[in-house]
């Protein structure tokens, strides 16, 4: 699948967020987006979804206009920066309703053997968001869109997400935010800035100092 977006104009009361996007995300490739404090990177990521109206949008999938918001055709999954799975479920309970394999979890995830029947309101912060993006990973949406995947995790569980992303990609389009950079510039195959309101393309990474994203000497 190839996701675009373009032509969105955000404005929260009269104040413009954003204006002269355009970003492709595609199967086979990790797309990254960055971008500081309150530049619009969550904004952007609830409009893919469908969950925030701007005044205008186009979005296309395979070059086809889709009108409505995304999640009602079923082809997207949004991990957002809060917590989304019900906190009295059980572990158990949630891979039954999403639909993904908790074996397959399991054997990637050992350490939550002896957690199946737990409420997630009873596992950590770090161990929730793992089975939130795991289960966004799995689910059958052909985009993925994940807001702040690695903030939270330790470093083993951060390293084993990013090779999941890796094996994903294979089959669906994903795209990423988060403000641990590094872990972004690793994962991503495409990456994008968000600053004034607007996408830029980077190609190299030293154009994150050009445009002030990173302290000059950072990379
Ligand atoms: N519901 C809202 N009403 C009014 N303003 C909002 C609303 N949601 C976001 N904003 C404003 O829009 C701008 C972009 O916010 P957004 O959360 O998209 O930024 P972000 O890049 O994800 O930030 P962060 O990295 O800090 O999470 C900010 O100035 C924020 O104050």
């Amino acid at each position: 699948m190839i996701f675009e977006i373009d032509n969105v104009e955000l404005y929260f009361a009269e104040k413009q967020i954003l204006n002269g996007i355009y970003l492709k995300a595609e199967t086979g490739k990790v797309t990254g987006i960055l971008g500081a404090n309150g530049s619009g990177k969550s904004s952007l990521l609830n409009i893919f979804f469908g969950s925030l109206q701007p005044r205008h949008k186009l979005i296309r999938i395979n070059k086809k206009p889709y009108l409505k918001p995304l999640f009602k055709y079923g082809v997207v999954t949004y991990l957002p920066q809060q917590n989304f799975i019900p906190p009295k479920m059980k572990l158990e309970t949630c891979f039954q309703l999403f639909k993904v394999d908790l074996k397959r979890f399991l054997k990637k995830f050992p350490d939550f053997k002896t957690y199946t029947k737990v409420r997630m309101r009873d596992l950590s912060g770090g161990q929730r968001r793992v089975i939130e993006i795991y289960i966004c990973l799995n689910s059958r949406a052909k985009l993925a869109l994940l807001d702040e995947p690695f903030s939270h995790l330790s470093p083993l569980y951060v390293e084993k997400i990013k090779n999941l992303i890796q094996e994903l990609k294979k089959e669906k389009a994903i795209i990423l935010s988060d403000h641990m950079y590094r872990h972004i510039l690793d994962s991503s195959d495409a990456l994008y800035l968000l600053k004034n309101g607007s996408t830029k393309l980077i190609s190299k990474t030293n154009e994150l100092e050009d445009y002030n994203y990173l302290k000059v000497g950072t990379l």
